[in-house]
């Protein structure tokens, strides 16, 4: 059945989300999380902004910009280990202090009965990202997820987003990329797919500074840009 949406004048067969800070709000798990390796080490906590500022790039970077805005950055070996126990942290209690943001599960919904197909690319590592889709009862909605371990390459890098399309099927000229900052933006222009922006995720720039197609403050807007509300 072709899909009736249509976003830039063009079809879309397939929307694919960003996870932090676009679909849920998991600062506070992730901060936990930080502020508990950070313990471990001697050094002192994260303020709720600092943790918001440094996610975005995956485990590794997180950990990287947490010690060092402690006090002295971690080598690239120390890296590897703090990494794994920061994981092992996060995956303890994922999903406690986390909260699908309003209409996220309503618009997945909305968009799987038209028949668009629906992904996730994601820097959070690929185990993490589907047990926190499934303890936030996201996971039934989405048909293909890609962490950010999944591929060779991770967004801002088209190819992590090309990959994520070609598990769901659809070419990217065929789809629409939704997230909450300048990677995301990136990616979707990269490999050539619509972009739209979130305005209430954890974006590091000014939101004007950012190139998309288009900008919601709420998730269930992507109906209305996509020719499919009402
Ligand atoms: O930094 C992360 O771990 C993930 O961030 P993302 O879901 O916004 O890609
Ligand atoms: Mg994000």
């Amino acid at each position: 059945m072709p899909s009736p949406a249509r976003f830039a004048g063009r079809p879309v067969d397939a929307v694919v989300f960003d996870l932090d800070g676009t679909l849920i709000d998991s600062a506070a798990d992730l901060g936990r999380a930080a502020n508990r390796l950070l313990d471990e080490e001697g050094r002192r906590a994260l303020s709720m902004a600092e943790v918001r500022s440094f996610i975005g790039d995956g485990a590794r970077v997180l950990v990287d910009r947490a010690m060092a805005a402690t006090g002295a950055a971690a080598g690239s070996a120390a890296l590897d280990a703090l990494t794994r126990r920061f994981i092992a942290h996060y995956e303890a209690d994922a999903t406690a202090a986390t909260t699908v943001y309003p209409s996220v599960p309503e618009t997945l919904a909305a968009l799987r009965r038209t028949g668009i197909r629906v992904g996730v690319c994601t820097n959070k590592p690929q185990a993490a990202t589907a047990a926190v889709l499934e303890a936030l009862g996201l996971a039934g909605m989405v048909e293909a997820a890609a962490g950010g371990d999944r591929f060779p390459v991770r967004k801002p890098d088209a190819g992590h987003l090309l990959g994520t399309l070609d598990l769901l099927g659809t070419p990217a000229e065929r789809a629409v990329m939704v997230g909450d900052n300048e990677h995301d933006a990136a990616v979707a222009r990269a490999a050539g797919t619509g972009a739209v922006l979130v305005t209430y995720g954890y974006a590091r720039k000014p939101l004007a500074e950012i190139d998309v197609d288009a900008r919601i403050d709420r998730l269930d807007r992507l109906l209305e840009l996509l020719g499919l509300s009402g």
